[in-house]
């Protein structure tokens, strides 16, 4: 059966891949986004776009809607270190202000993008979502005060919601991908390099306790993630708070994800050690059993060199355009 969706943050990297998947799917799509980070382009051919607050949610949500998919935040997890106010405003201000607009509108179906940040340093890998949640930025904070604050709508006013906590997104779905300017995720800053954008690749540090000495991640096809949200629509129970993580539980370090890279691009990427960035936990690897359980998620493209392979075809897209 085909719904009415709210995409706030659809003009950002995981939330157009998601529109374009929901009006694939046959569903109606509106888009709410300031722009903040996000780009007009980004959103969808087939959705309705409102360039406005999710603070201002209330003026546009009715109870036409089957549902909300919550994407806009700010995600650096550097700034938040600096401007933890900045973090605390939008993520948890315009959260409570976008849930009390679903309540009034009786608009009583969220699905959240939380992170893999609310667990901090992990106290063992795989990670499982019941494991201790300490987050080691401001920005994991926001997140995780975000899903304690959905985990109270669902007892008080009864909320069915679905908190996914994506492990690393990486590669595009056709015409959409990640743009973030300024970019400080490590595949497109790659990418990058290969384009002839920078000279260098910084490696963030080579004395970690991993095998090669670099920080290892569980890299997500941003098209798996996309069908996880379809899924947690449909799962969502009215009262209850799900919390899935969303990863390949697959580890990969940034050497590999570089060597990778030289592989698809054919470029030899010159890289550079650096001092380790704040922050970094050494190795984040995502146990997805959760998901694939309770959502019936089943990721297909886990494939290292696919992921990056589809982020490449982007990256030399909108190289073009500019
Ligand atoms: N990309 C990742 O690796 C990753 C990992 C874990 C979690 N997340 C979460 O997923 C979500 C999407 O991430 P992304 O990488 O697509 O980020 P993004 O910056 O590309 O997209 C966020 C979008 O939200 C919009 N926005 C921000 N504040 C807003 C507000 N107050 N009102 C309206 N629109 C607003 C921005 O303009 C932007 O288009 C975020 O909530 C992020 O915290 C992302
Ligand atoms: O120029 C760079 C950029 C990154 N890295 C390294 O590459 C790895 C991946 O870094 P990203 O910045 O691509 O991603 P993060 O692991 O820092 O962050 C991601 O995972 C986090 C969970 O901790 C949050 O979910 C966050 O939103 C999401 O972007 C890290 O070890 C980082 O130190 C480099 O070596 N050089």
């Amino acid at each position: 059966m085909s719904g009415k969706y709210l995409v706030t943050g659809g003009a950002g990297y995981v939330g157009s891949v998601v529109a374009q998947h929901l009006l694939e799917a046959g569903h109606e799509v509106v888009v709410l986004d300031n722009l903040s980070t996000g780009f007009r382009e980004g959103v969808p051919a087939g959705a309705v776009f409102i360039e406005g607050d999710i603070r201002d949610a209330g003026r546009w949500l009715d109870d036409s809607f089957d549902a909300v998919l919550h994407f806009a935040a700010f995600s650096q997890v550097g700034e938040s270190v600096v401007k933890p106010e900045k973090y605390w405003d939008n993520n948890v201000g315009g959260t409570m202000a976008l849930l009390a607009a679903m309540r009034e509108a009786g608009v009583r179906t969220l699905v959240f993008s939380s992170t893999a940040a609310t667990y901090g340093e992990p106290a063992g890998v795989p990670i499982t979502e019941t494991d201790p949640t300490a987050p080691t930025s401001p920005y994991g904070a926001s997140k995780l005060a975000v899903d304690h604050m959905i985990t109270g709508e669902a007892a008080a006013h009864g909320l069915g919601a679905v908190s996914l906590r994506y492990f690393n997104v990486a590669g595009a779905y056709g015409a959409y991908g990640e743009r973030h300017d300024p970019e400080s995720h490590l595949i497109p800053l790659v990418l990058q390099v290969a384009l002839g954008r920078r000279e260098t690749i910084s490696v963030f540090g080579d004395d970690y306790p991993t095998p090669d000495g670099t920080c290892v991640r569980d890299y997500i096809h941003v098209a798996d993630l996309a069908e996880a949200h379809l899924l947690a629509l449909r799962a969502a129970r009215p009262g209850e708070h799900l919390i899935c993580n969303l990863g390949n539980g697959n580890g990969f370090s940034v050497r590999e994800v570089i060597d990778t890279a030289r592989k698809v691009t054919g470029h030899p990427i010159p890289e550079v050690v650096a001092p380790r960035r704040g922050g970094d936990p050494a190795v984040l690897v995502a146990s997805a059993a959760a998901a694939r359980e309770k959502l019936g998620w089943n990721p297909s493209r886990a494939d290292l060199a696919d992921i990056i392979a589809d982020a490449w075809e982007f990256a030399q897209h909108i190289a073009k355009e500019r």
